[in-house]
């Protein structure tokens, strides 16, 4: 029987990749941990105590069989070391320690604006998780994606049938959006400032749209997405949904707005979406119109490994999974603004992992 070769690598090292290869095998623990807090409710019983919470207190308000008050301490045990509760120290008898919150918990409770719960309850349902078990057979086929290598067709045409699939990703599409929009209206009011019109294009439940509108009264807007996103939504007086196809016509307006649109496509599909929105920009009078503005990753030089650097590349392997789409360095970017016929480009990176460009013709 062979075994490791150890004048090759010192057991030091070795050690160290078996530590690192167990840490990639079972990451999907800390999605799971994760999506049983949620389930369990913990980040809302622990807001709804208002103090540190201890594990007993935590084990009788979630009515759990007492015997796995154990089990419930070593989930929360994973969950403190990644950094979703805090342990604090308390008075009293018996126990010491108590469980609080974290910033990144704080945006698990469900009436958080900004909460991302919607998010992690579509993105962790096993629907949503099945692609990603095709990803290597999918390398082999003729399939554009792993997620139409599963379903045999496209995510738009998928979530066109399949009405709780399509809920689920638009109710997290519009709790992303929640919380880029309170950023947006804060840190780059100049960019909406002064715009008369605004089509949204892909913009779903419209979420994006409203907040500006709200913000800027003068603005009207106009959201325009495939019928099984609009088809119910309720126009008002400064915002109106289009049902319609991106590649075929876009409402004109003085801009356009594509928020996680360009990384869904190829970049043939994105000249082509850049070409109809190109199409569809009208200068306004003041000036402020006649621009794109793409709100996207824009993958930072591989070279020069950052935090951020494995977020937005799990998200590239994400937009290969789902889509035929892919995350943009600054060059990628730029070449196919210039191939849409757009001549200049401005980056606002406000959103840390995400920046707002605005593209001019
Ligand atoms: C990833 S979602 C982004 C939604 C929204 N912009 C946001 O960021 O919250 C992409 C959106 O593009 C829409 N979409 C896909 N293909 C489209 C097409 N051909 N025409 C218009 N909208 C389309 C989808 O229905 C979906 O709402
Ligand atoms: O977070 C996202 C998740 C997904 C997604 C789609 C199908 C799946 O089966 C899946 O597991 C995940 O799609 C996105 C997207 O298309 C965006 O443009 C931006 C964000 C996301």
């Amino acid at each position: 029987m062979a075994l490791p070769n150890l004048e090759e690598s010192t057991v030091e090292e070795l050690l160290d990749a078996e530590a690192h290869v167990w840490n990639h095998i079972f990451s999907y623990i800390n999605s799971m941990s994760l999506k049983s807090a949620l389930q369990l409710g913990i980040p809302d019983i622990i807001h709804k105590h208002g103090n540190p919470i201890t594990l007993s207190q935590l084990a009788d308000a979630l009515n759990i069989n007492k015997a796995k008050t154990d089990g419930l301490f070593r989930l929360m045990r994973l969950l403190e070391h990644s950094k979703f509760f805090d342990k604090v120290k308390v008075e009293g008898e018996g126990e010491e320690e108590a469980y609080s919150l974290t910033r990144a918990s704080r945006l698990l409770l469900r009436d958080e604006p900004s909460s991302l719960a919607p998010y992690i309850r579509a993105m962790l349902d096993p629907n949503f998780m099945d692609p990603f078990h095709h990803l290597s057979e999918w390398l082999g086929s003729e399939c554009p994606s792993p997620f139409e290598f599963k379903h045999g067709r496209s995510l738009w045409e998928y979530a066109g049938i399949e009405e709780r699939w399509n809920q689920l990703f638009n109710q997290a599409m519009a709790n992303d959006a929640k919380l880029v929009t309170s950023i947006l209206v804060k840190e780059c009011r100049h960019i909406f400032q002064g715009l008369e019109s605004l089509v949204d294009v892909g913009g779903g439940a419209g979420t994006v749209a409203k907040v500006v509108a709200d913000a800027f009264p003068g603005l009207k807007a106009v959201v325009l997405d495939l019928p099984h996103v609009v088809a119910d939504l309720a126009t008002s007086e400064n915002l109106r949904y289009v049902s319609g196809d991106m590649f075929e016509d876009i409402p004109r307006a003085d801009a356009v707005l594509l928020k996680w649109i360009l990384h869904n496509w190829s970049d043939e599909e994105c000249i082509k979406i850049l070409e109809k929105c190109k199409e569809a920009i009208t200068p306004s009078k003041n000036n402020n119109g006649g621009k794109v503005i793409v709100i996207d990753m824009i993958l930072k030089d591989e070279k020069q490994h950052h935090k951020g650097t494995e977020t937005q590349l799990l998200f590239d392997v994400l937009m290969m999974t789902a889509l035929t789409g892919k995350e943009r360095t600054e060059k990628e970017w730029a070449n196919l603004f210039f191939a849409a016929g757009f001549k200049t480009y401005k980056i606002h990176p406000v959103l840390r992992l995400r920046s707002v460009i605005e593209i001019f013709p």
